[in-house]
């Protein structure tokens, strides 16, 4: 199977290595085409790293199970077992990479029976590496990272994405969520267009919380324990365990700032990945 450091260590090499092809991508002429609805945009490129991603992995360990993105969007499976399983967004942020917009990441996540064993996020445009292993803590360039522990969400900068959804009760539903936030008020929200990202930024301390309805297990796997480890909290928009299918997440500094999100926040719908299954990530 590979022991979980041998898994990791293989996670940041091929995660470096993807994250320069997508650099070098992001100059050439983009073939753009769209998913789930027309903002919901994938290129050749994001099946190409994919696929270069799950092959290198595939090699060194041929008996795992992998979730990757653009194998879903082909019609692959989307379900967490207890088999020792990576979940890979090969370029998180392509409405970003589409426009040459500095946000991009490759994100790789790693669960055995179902618990997120570490993740591996890449920052293509600043090549910086988060990453973080359960009960080792959470690095980003090899310097450990620590939330800011904010308590008081009128002290609070919220990040938080749109989602692929545009009809005009989600826009509502956003738009109001967006507004309960800003009226409490927090000091900011920001949009940077990667869920993966944004949530590096909590685990930093560069922001104090993070939610999202309509992100994918994909977008979540890596980021999640990468927060825990930084000694934040993620979870459910309800305020119950995360959930890594549910399409849903609020991540936060403390559980103060978490709770207030969670008792704003009206639900916006999105069809679960495994389409079904609940699978709690402990
Ligand atoms: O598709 P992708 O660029 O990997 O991931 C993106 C997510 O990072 C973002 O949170 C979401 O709002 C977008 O709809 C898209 O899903
Ligand atoms: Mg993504
Ligand atoms: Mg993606």
């Amino acid at each position: 199977m590979g022991s979980v450091e041998e898994c990791m260590d293989a996670a940041v090499r091929v995660a470096r290595a993807a994250g320069q092809v997508v650099l070098e991508a992001v100059k050439q002429e983009k073939h753009v085409s769209t998913k789930s609805t027309p903002t919901d945009l994938v290129t050749e490129a994001d099946r190409l790293v994919e696929e270069l991603i799950i092959s290198t992995l595939r090699e060194s360990f041929p008996s795992h199970r992998f979730i990757g993105e653009e194998s879903c969007a082909a019609g692959e499976p989307c379900v967490l077992t207890d088999s020792p399983t990576w979940i890979i967004d090969p370029i998180d942020g392509t409405c970003n990479f589409v426009h040459s917009f500095p946000m991009v990441a490759v994100s790789i996540g790693f669960a055995v029976k179902k618990e997120l064993e570490f993740g591996v996020i890449y920052h293509c445009f600043e090549e910086t590496l988060y990453t973080a292993r359960k009960g080792h803590g959470a690095f980003c360039n090899g310097l450990r990272l620590q939330v800011s522990k904010e308590k008081d969400v009128s002290k609070a900068l919220i990040l938080t994405e749109i989602g692929a959804k545009r009809d005009p009760e989600t826009l509502a539903l956003f738009l109001g969520n967006m507004e309960k936030l800003l009226r409490a008020p927090a000091h900011g929200v920001r949009i940077i267009g990667s869920s993966t990202l944004a949530l590096c930024q909590v685990a930093a301390g560069a922001a104090d919380a993070y939610y999202q309805f309509g992100l994918h297990c994909w977008d979540m796997a890596a980021a999640a324990i990468i927060i825990r480890e930084a000694g934040g909290v993620v979870m459910d928009t309800s305020g119950g365990p995360l959930d890594l299918m549910s399409r849903r997440i609020v991540a936060a500094a403390s559980q103060e700032v978490a709770g207030f999100i969670v008792q704003q926040l009206k639900p916006i719908g999105y069809e679960r990945d495994d389409c079904g299954e609940r699978h709690a990530v402990r």
